[in-house]
């Protein structure tokens, strides 16, 4: 599960070509312990070498590949992962409740003796999706809100820790699906700042007040000019 302490921290999403580019990107903290999120691009360039570099630095980390696949194949790519000893993984939920359940029992067999299995939560509806496109493009014939929380139960009822969410479903999960559930929250913004290709956008203090449990910020941050003071400021809102 994740680590108190750091579980407070702003995950800074490290969207960047290759290792030598995040690395560059984070001696601009001087040795500050982060919790970073590696994604496809990083991780398909960089892979578990750059991992096993970020966990020597101390640093904690989301790798989010999203699975979706069948069952037998994600039970054993989970298997995978969890010899990487990262602190958290995700898959689609709409991959279904085998697939999630084939999930767990995959990182529950290939974490290491002693650790804790990485926690694993599922992307619901992607922030960059808006209630339009979802039923238009998936043929999902209900709001947004009501599809997030189907898929948070169906996440929590085969086992999951948690979700990948925008705040404005954040409440909803954590009021059915309890408080020890996460609702991990991309599509952060400052105000003012550039929404890019996101939808369901919320600044770290609304998250916060809208129930998210974790945040997930990455342009706003590794794109910005100061990089440690744009960190700073997210930190101390989603603080307070
Ligand atoms: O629904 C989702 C799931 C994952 N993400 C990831 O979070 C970051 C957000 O980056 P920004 O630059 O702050 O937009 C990115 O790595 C996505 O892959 C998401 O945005 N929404």
């Amino acid at each position: 599960m994740v680590n108190g302490t750091f579980k407070n921290l702003p995950i800074i999403a490290l969207d960047f070509p290759n290792g030598g580019e995040a690395e560059q990107f984070l001696n601009n903290f001087d040795g500050q312990q982060l919790f970073v999120k590696v994604g496809m691009e990083l991780y398909y360039q960089a892979g578990a070498e750059f991992i096993k570099a970020l966990k020597d630095n101390g640093h904690m980390i989301f790798l989010d590949l999203k699975l979706h696949d069948i069952p037998n194949t994600v039970h054993r790519a989970m298997k995978v992962l969890a010899g990487l000893s990262v602190d958290m993984v995700n898959v689609h939920a709409a991959g279904g409740s085998e697939m999630m359940k084939a999930a767990i029992h995959g990182l529950e067999e290939g974490t290491k003796a002693g650790q804790t299995r990485p926690a694993l939560i599922a992307v619901t509806q992607l922030t960059s999706t808006s209630e339009e496109q979802m039923q238009r493009e998936q043929l999902i014939n209900c709001s947004i809100d009501k599809s997030v929380l189907h898929y948070a139960m169906l996440a929590r009822d085969s086992g999951l820790d948690g979700v990948v969410c925008s705040a404005f479903e954040a409440a909803a999960i954590e009021k059915n699906a309890g408080s020890g559930f996460l609702r991990v929250t991309p599509g952060i913004r400052m105000a003012g700042n550039n929404s890019n290709d996101q939808k369901r956008i919320v600044t770290p203090s609304d998250a916060r007040d809208m129930g998210s449990s974790m945040i997930v910020i990455g342009r706003p941050v590794t794109q910005a000019e100061d990089p440690v003071l744009s960190y700073g400021k997210v930190l101390t809102e989603w603080e307070r």
